[in-house]
């Protein structure tokens, strides 16, 4: 268990608890808890790896607004989740960190570990360790899937001042991984996605992950078509890549992978924006009583507000 766990639990608010208990692991990490208000949202110790301030995209080609200002901040150590109804900009959201071409940012900011993420190009977003696995993965046919690994896997490692891997070494350095995956080799000289079940397409995205070793995995739709166990393979996964400096950001429909992959945070986007963050709880309203659980969650914390003068 690392640090940022250990000092979560410590963290961990419920409402109405008298005092702040003095915590004593990180004093900087304890001063800035104290600031907070915390409900049941769990508090990491971490610094910010990803903080997005007011950020509006659209299509690029039609001009249709879909991110409506969008804040979110994720520290070091965190998982967070983002769900929503559909359509209602989720996945939107997910390409425009990574830079997908089909969305114009026209305003807002997003700054990952401390530089304007905006000016990079994609490939700089990925040599820089921001990963995502994509709701439907291409197709590539022609190109080997340990060719595509290792040429992606060198061009980060090139980044990171590390020596990039010939094709034995290569060989060598991702066998535990898809062992840690579950997965037959055989994945390695299939061609791209080609051919790939929903299944194994969203298992060769987690290869990925585990290839890149990225800071931050943007996780979209992870879950979607798995079976139960390929579930469990998938979260456990995802469990096993977290670093005490990465973080999760994960984007689902369903509580059961957060049972799984237990989030610090669950935010819930309506027509382009975070509308409602919290715990885990706010995936338990979602799955008992749907999107109405939430409004009905926001008229009530609405209604204990202070009246300002
Ligand atoms: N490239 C695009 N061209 C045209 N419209 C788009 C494009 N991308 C997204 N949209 C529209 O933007 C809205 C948000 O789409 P997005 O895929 O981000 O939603 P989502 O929350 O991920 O939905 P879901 O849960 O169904 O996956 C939708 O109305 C969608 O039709």
């Amino acid at each position: 268990m690392y640090t940022s766990s250990l000092h979560s639990r410590h963290c961990h608010i419920q409402r109405g608890a008298p005092f702040w208990r003095p915590l004593g692991i990180r004093q900087k990490h304890t001063r800035w808890c104290k600031m907070q208000r915390f409900d049941t949202v769990r508090v990491f110790a971490g610094e910010v790896l990803l903080e997005v301030k007011d950020l509006e995209a659209k299509v690029a080609e039609t001009g249709q607004m879909i991110l409506r200002g969008v804040n979110l901040t994720v520290r070091e150590g965190e998982t967070h989740a983002i769900m929503g109804t559909n359509g209602s900009g989720k996945s939107t959201l997910s390409k425009c960190l990574v830079g997908h071409p089909d969305y114009e940012v026209t305003s807002g900011t997003v700054t990952y570990k401390g530089q304007n993420l905006l000016d990079l190009e994609p490939e700089e977003r990925a040599r820089a360790g921001l990963f995502m696995s994509f709701q439907s993965p291409v197709e590539v046919p022609g190109v080997s899937n340990s060719d595509f690994l290792r040429l992606a896997a060198n061009a980060r490692r090139k980044q990171l001042g590390q020596e990039e891997l010939g094709p034995l070494e290569f060989y060598g350095y991702v066998m535990p991984k898809l062992a840690a995956l579950k997965m037959n080799p055989d994945f390695l000289n299939r061609d791209v996605n080609a051919n790939f079940s929903g299944g194994e397409k969203k298992r060769n995205e987690i290869l990925q992950l585990s290839v890149l070793e990225a800071d931050i995995a943007v996780l979209d739709e992870i879950d979607s078509g798995l079976d139960i166990d390929a579930l469990r393979d998938v979260a456990d996964a995802v469990n096993s890549l977290k670093r005490p400096n990465s973080a999760t950001l994960m984007v689902t429909h369903y509580k059961r992978l957060l049972n799984y992959v237990v989030p610090e945070a669950v935010h819930i986007m309506e027509a382009g924006k975070i509308i409602y963050s919290g715990g885990i709880e706010v995936a338990d309203i979602l799955e008992q009583d749907g999107y109405e659980g939430i409004k009905s969650r926001m008229r009530e914390e609405a209604s204990k507000q202070p009246v300002s003068a």
